[in-house]
């Protein structure tokens, strides 16, 4: 269960009021997710998102917030934040920050096929150039310095085998970050989170994603590498699925041609969007926060990614 924060409809009653959505009909929690306290709202409006932050503060979301405004007003399917009578996205609710977005329809498609894997890079394309003229910058937080930083506070709890993967990969990555390819490679803001769990499907159709509390501004072809290193992957091996991957970068491709630059930084950044997950992941694992209610994710997935990607060079960008 993942309600931290509990709400009741009459505790909506006059908090409502401020948003033009009229009264709240129904609230139900949704039970996944680990990090916020997230319920379906029924409007006399219509069908909303209630989000209560759980370990963001108020000075934290702005980033993230407007982001999801800014794509959302220029048609990329996602939640859209809905403002306040005074032009508020983010409002206090029981002392924690909340928000309320659009809802969208549809389901997770947790065993995609090439198709759907097209339809993730069309959007995730379309969601980069879409973010070219966001005015605010906030670096990735799970970039190179959260894993230089990182990376001491987990090797003790490692194995001789895994500590001397993270030593290595963060080596690797650090001269990799500052070679004059990696300096060319085109930035914006970015997911840098885009699972299967966070993307929705009605059928073959992609109809949003949402969770953008990871995004932040870093390299396009990073979220590339994070998006493909988990839909066009065999979930057991870690291995790339050729088709999914060919439809996937087939349809990014289409929207926004790769770069030379890209094709040169390809095979490194998909060991860097494994490094970031199998770090985060072990740092949850060893280190749990105190406030942490529920069983973390199993790093040793994205230690498997990690050694695959090195020993097997994933197939070029198209070109
Ligand atoms: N705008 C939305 N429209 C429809 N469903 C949504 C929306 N936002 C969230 N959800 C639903 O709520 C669930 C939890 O949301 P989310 O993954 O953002 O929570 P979280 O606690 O931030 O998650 P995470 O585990 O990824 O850190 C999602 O799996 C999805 O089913
Ligand atoms: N996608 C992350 C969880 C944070 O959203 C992971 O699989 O480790």
């Amino acid at each position: 269960m993942a309600v931290f924060t509990a709400v009741t409809l009459d505790d909506l009653s006059q908090w409502i009021k401020q948003f033009p959505l009229g009264d709240a009909l129904a609230l139900q929690g949704i039970s996944s997710g680990i990090d916020n306290s997230n319920f379906f709202l029924t409007t006399e409006r219509g069908e909303f998102v209630l989000t209560i932050f759980e370990n963001l503060g108020f000075e934290q979301l702005p980033f993230y917030v407007q982001l999801m405004r800014h794509l959302a007003e220029r048609g990329i399917p996602v939640p859209a934040p809905v403002p306040n009578a005074s032009g508020e996205l983010v409002v206090t609710l029981h002392g924690k920050p909340a928000i309320i977005v659009s809802r969208l329809n549809g389901a997770s498609q947790m065993d995609p096929q090439p198709v759907h894997c097209a339809e993730v890079g069309t959007m995730l394309a379309r969601m980069h150039l879409a973010g070219r003229d966001f005015p605010m910058t906030q670096p990735n937080l799970r970039g190179l310095d959260w894993i230089t930083a990182t990376a001491p506070q987990v090797l003790p709890f490692l194995s001789e085998p895994e500590a001397a993967l993270l030593r290595n990969e963060v080596t690797f990555q650090g001269d990799f970050a500052a070679t004059q390819a990696y300096g060319a490679l085109a930035r914006g803001p970015v997911h840098a989170d885009l699972f299967r769990n966070n993307v929705m499907f009605e059928g073959e159709r992609l109809t949003g994603c949402f969770d953008f509390y990871f995004a932040g501004v870093d390299t396009w072809l990073f979220d590339v590498a994070v998006t493909v290193n988990d839909w066009c992957i065999d979930l057991a091996t870690g291995e790339l699925d050729e088709a999914r991957v060919q439809a996937l970068l087939a349809a990014y491709h289409a929207v926004r041609r790769f770069t030379a630059e890209e094709q040169t930084a390809w095979q490194a950044m998909l060991r860097a969007g494994a490094l970031r997950f199998w770090l985060s992941r072990l740092y949850d694992f060893h280190l749990p926060r105190a406030a942490e209610m529920l069983t973390p994710h199993d790093p040793t997935h994205f230690e498997r990614i990690l050694r695959e990607r090195i020993a097997r060079p994933a197939h070029p960008l198209p070109v």
